[in-house]
Formats: structure tokens, C-alpha cells, sequence
């Protein structure tokens, strides 16, 4: 018995971010507002970068309370949302190849929502590239080559701000000596700052207490409703052969099952061909 989809997942078209090389990369932005809908407001693009290992609802989610916290509470109004899957250079345990995170990523985007985009230019890198560098390829093809954003009455261009989108683990490893460097820090949440959204485990008072100089940059979302899935817990799932139903999109669940990811330590390294299917 299974409650898995049994369609095969859909092959990427050519265009799409999986498909994109160092070569062919172009900057995804199909669903990126090209005109602002309120006036006053500070347009806002979220990025959130991750192993996304695979992406699950929570990631999802973290957008959708995002916009719901920018609408209520700021004076931001958000124009786009991208997930930045890490480069397989990151090396950390139950990292899957990075064309199938990205694929899965996409799956997850396309099926589940209207406004979030998938940038593979992190994925696809040789190296590891740190969040603070992510943040300026957002900046320089947001602002630089797209020219930002059309104000409300059409009459000017407005730049957009870029902020990261994490959890509050991710935050809290930030007062942890050599994870970031300082510079970094002050630049991400500097000159781009942050939404945070609290997560079960982490204590978002000693999270933020080493980051008081930036504190008007960083935003802290509640989760009304508690939800505590991970990547890894996940993996975990797949590993004891149990189902992951409801827990992450279907299509991703699909894609999984068809690509034999997480199944064993091995699986991750040995298969870096995209899917044909
Ligand atoms: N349940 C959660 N609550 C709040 N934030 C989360 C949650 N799961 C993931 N995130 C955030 O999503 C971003 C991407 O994280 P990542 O892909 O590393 O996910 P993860 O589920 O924590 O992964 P893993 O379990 O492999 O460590 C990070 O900023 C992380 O803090
Ligand atoms: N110095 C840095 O720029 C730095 C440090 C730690 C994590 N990160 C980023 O945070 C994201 C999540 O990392 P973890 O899965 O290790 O929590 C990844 O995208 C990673 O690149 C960046």
C-alpha cells in the first residue's frame, strides 16, 4: 500500500535552472515582479540558501511566513523568493548531487507555488561559495543587470532589497567562533539583513544576543503553527524504508523514489547524471 503518486515526474524543459550549466546559467526571473503593486512600500526579494537535502514543506513554508510577517509588519513588500541550494564543494554529510537538489528544488517550486524561483548559479559552482557572496550575485543581477524594479506608477526604477530567509539554527551558528567571517557577517546582515523564522531546539534570544549591532536588520518570525521537519530527519525516513508522505511535495517524493536518493551513504556520491525521465 502507498499513498506515493504514481505518474512519473515530468522531465525538466531545456530552460530550466536544473538543466543550466557554467555555461548556459541564466538568472531565473519568470516569476520575479517587474512592477511594484503598492506604493511607499521597499520592494523585497527572500533568498534562502540551504542544502535543501531534500526540500521539504517547512522550507516552503518559511516563504510563505516571510510574506505573511513582511505584509503585517514591515514596510516591505515582496517581489520574489528564491531557494540557492548549496554547492556540492559544502561536502556535508547527506548531501545529494547537487543537479538532483536543484531538480527537486525546482519540482517543489513549480508544483507548489506561484512566486518562488529556483537560482542553481550557488549549485553549480566548482567552488563553495559563502552566503554573503550568494547576496551580491542576488544584488548584481537584481539591481546591476535587471535595473531593479518599476516603481508603482510606472514612472521610475526603484532598487530591490535582497534579504536571507533561514531558520534560527542557521542564525545561531553566527556567534559560533569560524564559522562566518566577521566581514561576511557585517555585510549579510549589514547591508542586506535578515528574516528569521524560530525553530524548535533553538534559543532565538542567545541566537541574536552576539548580533545587537545589526538588530534593526534582522527580523524574527514566530511559527504559529510549530513545524520541526528537517532534511535530516527525512533521510532518515527514506533510510528505514518508512514513508515520507505528506512531509515533503510529491512530486519531490517521486523524484526520490525514481533517482533512488538516500537510500545509502553511497547513493549521494555515485550518481550525478541528471535525470532523463
Ligand atoms: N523546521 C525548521 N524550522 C525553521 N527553519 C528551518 C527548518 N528546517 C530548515 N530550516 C531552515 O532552512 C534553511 C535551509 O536549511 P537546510 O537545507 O540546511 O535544512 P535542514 O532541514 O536544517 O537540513 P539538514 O537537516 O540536512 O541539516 C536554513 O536556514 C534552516 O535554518
Ligand atoms: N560563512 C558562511 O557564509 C556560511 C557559514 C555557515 C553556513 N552557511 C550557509 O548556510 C546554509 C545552511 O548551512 P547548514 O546546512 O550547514 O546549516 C548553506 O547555504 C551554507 O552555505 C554559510
Amino acid at each position: 500500500m502507498t499513498s506515493h503518486p504514481t505518474t512519473n515526474v515530468p522531465p525538466a524543459p531545456p530552460n530550466a535552472a536544473s538543466n543550466m550549466t557554467l555555461d548556459s546559467y541564466r538568472f531565473p526571473s519568470h516569476r520575479l515582479r517587474r512592477q511594484q503593486q503598492e506604493p511607499g512600500r521597499i520592494p523585497l526579494v527572500l533568498v534562502a540558501c540551504g542544502s535543501f537535502s531534500p526540500i521539504t514543506f517547512l522550507h516552503l513554508r518559511m516563504f510563505e511566513m516571510a510574506n505573511d510577517y513582511a505584509r503585517m509588519n514591515t514596510n516591505f513588500e515582496v517581489v520574489g523568493g528564491y531557494l540557492s541550494p548549496v554547492s556540492d564543494a559544502y561536502k556535508k554529510a547527506g548531501l545529494a548531487p547537487s543537479n538532483h537538489r536543484v531538480r527537486m528544488c525546482e519540482l517543489a517550486a513549480e508544483e507548489t507555488s506561484n512566486w518562488l524561483m529556483v537560482d542553481p548559479w550557488e549549485a553549480i559552482q566548482r567552488e563553495y561559495s559563502p552566503t554573503a557572496a550568494v547576496l551580491d550575485h542576488f544584488e548584481h543581477e537584481i539591481n546591476g543587470v535587471l535595473g531593479g524594479i518599476l516603481s508603482a506608477d510606472g514612472e521610475s526604477r526603484r532598487p530591490v532589497k535582497i534579504m536571507l530567509l533561514a531558520g534560527a539554527d542557521l542564525i545561531s551558528t553566527m556567534s559560533t567562533p569560524g564559522v562566518w567571517a566577521e566581514n561576511d557577517l557585517d555585510h549579510i546582515l549589514g547591508s542586506f539583513g535578515a528574516m528569521i523564522v524560530e525553530r524548535s531546539g533553538t534559543d532565538m534570544e542567545d541566537a541574536l544576543a552576539y548580533l545587537k549591532p545589526w538588530e534593526e536588520n534582522i527580523y524574527v518570525i514566530q511559527q504559529m503553527i510549530q513545524n520541526d521537519v528537517s532534511s535530516t530527519k527525512i533521510r532518515l525516513l527514506l533510510k528505514r524504508d518508512l514513508s515520507i508522505t505528506y512531509l515533503i511535495p510529491s512530486p519531490v517524493i517521486q523524484y526520490i523514489t525514481e533517482n533512488r536518493l538516500y537510500m545509502d551513504d553511497d547513493a549521494k556520491s555515485k550518481d550525478k547524471q541528471p535525470t532523463s525521465k
